[in-house]
Order: C-alpha cells, then structure tokens, then sequence
C-alpha cells in the first residue's frame, strides 16, 4: 500500500514506537466452560511498567525480532504482530523488541498485537479474533474482565504497586493448562472495594484466587518454587498470573521490591522489580 493510502487507513504518522506491557491477572477466576471449550474468566488484570516494544516502519509487511528472548520466537506468519497488522489491513514493517519472557502468562503475544494495532490506530471489530487477551491489553488500564476476556469493567483507583516478577525459564502452553484443570465452575471474583493503600489491595486479593495456579505447578512444580521464594523474600502476596509461570510478589515498597529482585536472582529465572504502567485514557 503506498505510504499515503497507509496514512489515510490508520491515521498514524510513520515510523511509530509503542509500548506492549506485561498484562498481569492479579486474580484469575475460572467460573465455568463454554460448548466450544473456552472458559469464562473473572479476572483483575493490570499492566507493569516492564513488557516489549513494536516499532513500525514504512515497507512491505515483515517482522524481524531483537532482545533477550528473540531466539525463543518465530519472525512467521502466525506470530501476533503480523496477525495484528493483516487484521488492521496495513504494510507495515515491524521491529519487535522482546523483551518478556515467551508464553509465559503475561499476554506478550497479545501486548503485542494490541501495541500493532494501536500503533496503527486500528480499530478492527473484533480484536479477540486474535486471542482472548487482546482486548484487555488494548485497554492498557487496569479492569475488571469477564467473558472469555472480551467483556471489561473499570474497577476503582489502585494504589501504587512495588512488584516482582518471577519466571522459571521454562514456556507453559495455555490450553495445556486449561485442561489440566479439574474444577471449572468456580465462585467468581467477589465485588471490588474501594482501596485505601495497598494493605487493603492485598486484604481484598487475599479473598481472591488464580484458578489455574495449581493445575499449572502440576505441569510444572518450579512454579511452586517461584511463589515460596517470593513469599520467603517478604512479599505482602504471592501468586502466578494467568497460565503461568510467570508469578507475582507485591511488596510494601519499590525498595523492598528491588531488594527481593536482586536475592531471587538465578541462572534460569528472569526476575524482574516492576510498577504499574501508567494507565492508558479510557477509550
Ligand atoms: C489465560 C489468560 C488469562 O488472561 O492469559 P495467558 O495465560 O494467556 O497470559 C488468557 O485468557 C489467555 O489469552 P490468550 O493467550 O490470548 O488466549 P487464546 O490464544 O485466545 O487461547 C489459547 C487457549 O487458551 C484457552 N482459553 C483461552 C481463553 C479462555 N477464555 N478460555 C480458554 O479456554 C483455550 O484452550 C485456547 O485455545
Ligand atoms: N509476538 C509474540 N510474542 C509471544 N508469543 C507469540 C507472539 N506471536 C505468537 N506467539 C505465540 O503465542 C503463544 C503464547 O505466547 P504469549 O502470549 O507470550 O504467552 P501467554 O499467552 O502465556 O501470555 C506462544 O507459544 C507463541 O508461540
């Protein structure tokens, strides 16, 4: 598409820089199993201040990827950023920065294609066609989502957060995971209070659960390992987000938070310190 008609379909002067940061579910409520096997989530989610970066350039539509965890990632067609741009209806040549760990259960792929199609300033109709965490994460906010993950309600103002993040170094698939479960109607997640600080942040996700936390350390116990070492390095709350195995510690402060990341450094983890991004307007 000549660069003036990409102009005219995206709004969007080239080349872009966009930011895809980690979605993390700080609760996963896993409350039932549609016909077509696709489950109903309940699910406070929020996005750190750590994830890849998309640049865009004029060109034929192509991908090349850099960063830590290139190598563990295809540049083909399949790959979300790619998909986001074929949704949107553009060329486009698509630097991807990868700096998240893959498949990891903190929605890099579809952070990616949220960053794509905002960086385009697409707006397709049914941006879930390209996996179910791509409306949350073109939200970039935190939210309350439901459905299979295309349904998102505002929560109320959260407090600052000091978080650490903790993945094995090992991929977990998400359907694996999924099936791995051996309850699917579960309690949802109960209404949310307002937050005074973060202790009441925590009171309230201490009610809360991941349901897909134990069908995952039983497809891989490393996990369990993750949340002990977070608990033992001081975290307030400790839990895996969305399929895992990345896990989460919330810590009273960004100091104890760079504290805990530097004692649970190891050779095959990648350990993060992190806040929240800051919230994207309400769309
Ligand atoms: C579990 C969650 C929670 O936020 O996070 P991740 O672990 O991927 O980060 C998401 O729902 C994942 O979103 P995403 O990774 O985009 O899912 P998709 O590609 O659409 O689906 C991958 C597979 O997950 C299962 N799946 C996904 C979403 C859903 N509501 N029910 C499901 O059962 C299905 O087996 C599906 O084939
Ligand atoms: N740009 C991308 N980044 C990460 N994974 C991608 C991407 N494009 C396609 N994928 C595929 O999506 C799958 C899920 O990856 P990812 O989104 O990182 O994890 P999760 O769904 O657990 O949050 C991976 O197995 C990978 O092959």
């Amino acid at each position: 598409m000549p660069t003036d008609d990409l102009l005219q379909a995206t709004g969007k002067a080239l080349p872009v820089t966009q930011a895809a940061p980690a979605k993390i579910n700080l609760t996963l409520h896993v409350t039932g199993r549609r016909d077509d096997g696709y489950h109903l989530l309940d699910s406070l989610v929020v996005f750190a201040d750590v994830g890849d970066v998309v640049h865009l350039s004029e060109g034929p539509l192509s991908l090349s990827i850099s960063g830590p965890f290139a190598a563990g990632l295809a540049a083909d067609a399949d790959n979300l950023c790619l998909r986001a741009a074929r949704l949107a209806g553009v060329e486009v040549a698509i630097a991807l920065e990868k700096n998240l760990p893959v498949a990891s259960g903190i929605g890099g792929g579809s952070a990616d294609a949220a960053a794509v199609l905002r960086a385009l300033g697409a707006n397709p109709a049914r941006p879930e066609s390209l996996g179910a965490d791509v409306p949350v994460c073109l939200a970039g906010r935190p939210v309350r989502m439901r459905g299979l993950g295309e349904i998102l309600d505002p929560v109320p103002t959260l407090p600052p957060l000091a978080l650490v993040l903790v993945n094995p170094g090992k991929g977990l698939s998400t359907p694996a995971v999924f099936r791995a479960m051996t309850r699917r109607d579960n309690p949802a997640m109960p209404d949310l209070p307002e937050f005074r600080d973060t202790a009441a942040l925590v009171d309230f996700l201490q009610t809360c659960r991941n349901d897909l936390e134990a069908p995952a350390i039983s497809l891989l116990p490393e996990i369990a390992t993750c949340l002990d070492a977070l608990r033992d390095s001081g975290a307030l709350l400790a839990r895996m987000s969305g399929s895992g195995a990345t896990c989460f510690g919330i810590f009273a402060d960004p100091a104890a938070a760079r504290a805990a990341a530097q004692a649970l450094a190891r050779p095959q983890w990648w350990v993060v310190a992190s806040g929240l991004a800051p919230a994207r307007p309400l769309g």
